[in-house]
């Protein structure tokens, strides 16, 4: 007999992760990216912002939850008494939890997981900001397990504006309430992405005239290619 026990030695499944600035099509890529795997069998979560359940541990749940709550169900005047350093390390715990208790478990199964909403927009909002160091936001996050394949959709933002309609005061960086406002903001955040994109060999789309459907297709080649997942 060899050593070979593939019944209990399952291949490790695979992160996938979506980035770009707010309006650019993360969650609908990563939703259909997400349904066709599923659909293909392949055993695949998809993971969001409010994911907050780790598999038949309701208390660990419950505990992710209520963390989930403190970063992103947050009032106004808390957010702003608490300051950018405090929601910094509150995101990095919100991410470090969600990493080790749902990611790695999920890949160390053999389930691919679909990462809406990466840590990568975060730290590019903190690099626009001159009150926080840029090696303290990317060393709060270096520990994360690092993606096996990384889209990021590319859109200025003036076409995402268009496209989503509206706003909220998160997306203009709380800068104001003007479409210029989400505009300058959003197109500094698109600057510190395609910073980050030359030094991490991102699969990068430029999703400006593509339909939902081309940027499907294009992702799911990808897939094929790079990571020998058909769907
Ligand atoms: C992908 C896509 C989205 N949209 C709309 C749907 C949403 O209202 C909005 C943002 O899409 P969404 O996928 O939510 O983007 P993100 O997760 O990056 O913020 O744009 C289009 O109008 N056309 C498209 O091709």
């Amino acid at each position: 007999m060899t050593n070979a026990a593939p019944f209990f030695n399952p291949t490790r499944g695979r992160e996938i992760t979506v980035v770009g600035i707010d309006g650019a099509g993360k969650s609908t890529l990563a939703a259909r990216l997400h349904q066709a795997l599923t659909e293909a069998g392949h055993e695949t979560i998809l993971i969001g912002k409010h994911s907050t359940e780790v598999p038949m541990d309701p208390e660990l749940s419950a505990y992710v939850d209520q963390l989930n709550a403190l970063v992103y169900r947050r009032d106004a005047r808390i957010a702003q008494a608490c300051g950018d350093h405090y929601w910094l390390l509150a995101l990095a715990a919100w991410y470090t939890l969600q990493d080790k208790l749902v990611i790695q478990p999920a890949l160390a199964a053999g389930t691919h997981v679909i990462l809406d909403n990466a840590h990568h927009k975060i730290l590019a909002r903190y690099a626009v900001n001159p009150d926080v160091s840029t090696s303290l936001a990317e060393q709060v996050f270096a520990h994360l397990t690092e993606p096996d394949l990384v889209f990021f959709l590319r859109i200025s933002a003036r076409d995402a504006l268009a496209r989503k309609g509206e706003f909220s005061s998160l997306e203009t960086g709380h800068s104001g309430g003007a479409d210029e406002d989400f505009i300058r903001y959003q197109d500094v955040v698109l600057a510190k992405l395609r910073e980050h994109e030359q030094r991490s060999g991102w699969l990068s789309m430029d999703v400006t005239d593509m339909d939902r459907d081309a940027v499907f297709k294009t992702a799911a080649d990808a897939l094929a290619d790079r990571l020998q997942l058909a769907i």
